[in-house]
């Protein structure tokens, strides 16, 4: 049982704050995933929960007991660098009895306890070697089982695979996911790989300035994002924004994107809604993925016409760019099914997929259609 709370945490170095009031609470087992830019404070929060790193204010707890006065080595948490940090002279088994012989003196036990980790990581044909035979995936493989091996209260994961190129990152985040799948432990892994990010947590936790942005489900962070921040973050291609006025007309809702010639159709409950949340023409933000924008080689009710742009043929699917008016709109369509550039298709907004922002804030208005 490990559960871990941030409370209030502020950290500066020099005049620079790179943590701002973090609140956040681990539950046990939970995978929970940093996400965000290269210097929003991912890597500091992680070093300060480690207690590699004081902070200025606020409280870190570890199964309800204040840490900050305990040094890194007596937390019992287990800390996965970017660098795998392998002794050279090592083989791999010693590599990964390094951090038994302080605490379990008796050789049979070491020997179990490796060989078991290793088992699960599936290195145990690598253990007589030394890591400069090793490859880079295997060498974090040996990394990981050297922080496993203690069994630690938790595991914190600083950008472990992002050294590697893409097929091995791939196949490492599908063994980093079994591995806690099979082995549970608390986990908190930082990246600025919304891919990775989506495919390994349980929550997301987004971070932009030292400031938590959205803390969610994959889905929810994906579906329903807190703000323009987190809405452009999360998802390639990105979000398309545009700055739009709304206003009803005979039943309907019209969406006009600033610069289009035409408004898009919603449902009448859209007003009523933007008027609720306290919404203004003026200050209003369309967000729509990709694959919300639908597009017809026919006229169809509700669609407008649009032409067909930039073309990115993707294999599974094609994106497109939709020229409206001045504006651009990217779309999502079945591979092959549009058309040449500069052709005249229809596109239509599908409302369940559109998100609506205060354009000044940036937060979303939590509007459902
Ligand atoms: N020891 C330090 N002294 C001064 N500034 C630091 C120190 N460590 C980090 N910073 C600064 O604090 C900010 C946050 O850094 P941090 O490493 O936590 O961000 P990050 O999101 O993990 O980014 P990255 O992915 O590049 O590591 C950055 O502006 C960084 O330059």
């Amino acid at each position: 049982m490990t559960q871990i709370e941030l409370r209030g945490i502020e950290k500066h170095f020099g005049a620079v704050q790179v943590i701002k009031d973090l609140n956040l609470t681990i539950a046990d087992n939970e995978f929970i995933v940093l996400l965000g830019q290269s210097g929003c404070g991912k890597t500091t929060t992680l070093r300060a929960i480690a207690g590699l790193e004081t902070i200025d204010e606020g409280d870190i707890l570890i199964d309800s007991q204040p840490v900050q006065h305990i040094k890194a080595a007596h937390r019992d948490i287990a800390f996965v660098f970017q660098s795998f940090s392998l002794y050279p002279h090592m083989t791999v088994f010693e590599n990964i009895a390094f951090p038994l012989r302080a605490t379990r003196g008796n050789r049979a036990d070491i020997e179990r306890e490796v060989q078991a980790v290793a088992k699960t990581l599936q290195i145990t044909h690598l253990l007589v070697k030394k890591p400069s035979a090793l490859s880079g995936g295997d060498m974090q493989r040996v990394a990981i089982g050297r922080a496993l091996v203690r069994r630690p209260k938790a595991m914190l994961m600083d950008e472990p695979i992002g050294a590697l190129d893409a097929k091995l990152r791939e196949e490492m985040r599908a063994e980093i996911k079994r591995l806690h799948i099979k082995q549970g432990s608390t986990t908190i892994y930082v990246t600025h790989d919304q891919v990775e990010a989506m495919s390994l947590a349980d929550r997301i936790v987004v971070m932009h300035e030292g400031v938590l942005q959205q803390v969610g489900s994959p889905h929810e962070v994906y579906a329903r994002p807190a703000n323009m921040f987190v809405a452009q973050f999360v998802g390639s291609p990105v979000m398309n924004m545009s700055d739009v006025t709304v206003s009803e007309d005979a039943g309907h809702a019209r969406v006009v994107v600033r610069g289009a010639p035409t408004s898009f159709d919603f449902p009448s409950n859209l007003t009523a809604q933007l008027a609720v949340a306290g919404a203004q023409n003026g200050n209003l933000t369309l967000g729509v993925r990709p694959e919300g924008v639908l597009v017809s080689r026919e006229a169809r009710e509700g669609f407008v016409p649009v032409e067909a742009h930039i073309i990115e043929p993707l294999g599974s699917h094609d994106i497109i760019d939709l020229k409206v008016g001045d504006q651009m709109l990217r779309a999502r369509t079945k591979s092959g099914f549009v058309p040449r550039p500069g052709e005249a298709v229809w596109a239509r907004i599908d409302p369940a997929q559109a998100h609506f922002f205060d354009s000044s804030t940036g937060t979303s208005f939590g509007i459902r259609l």
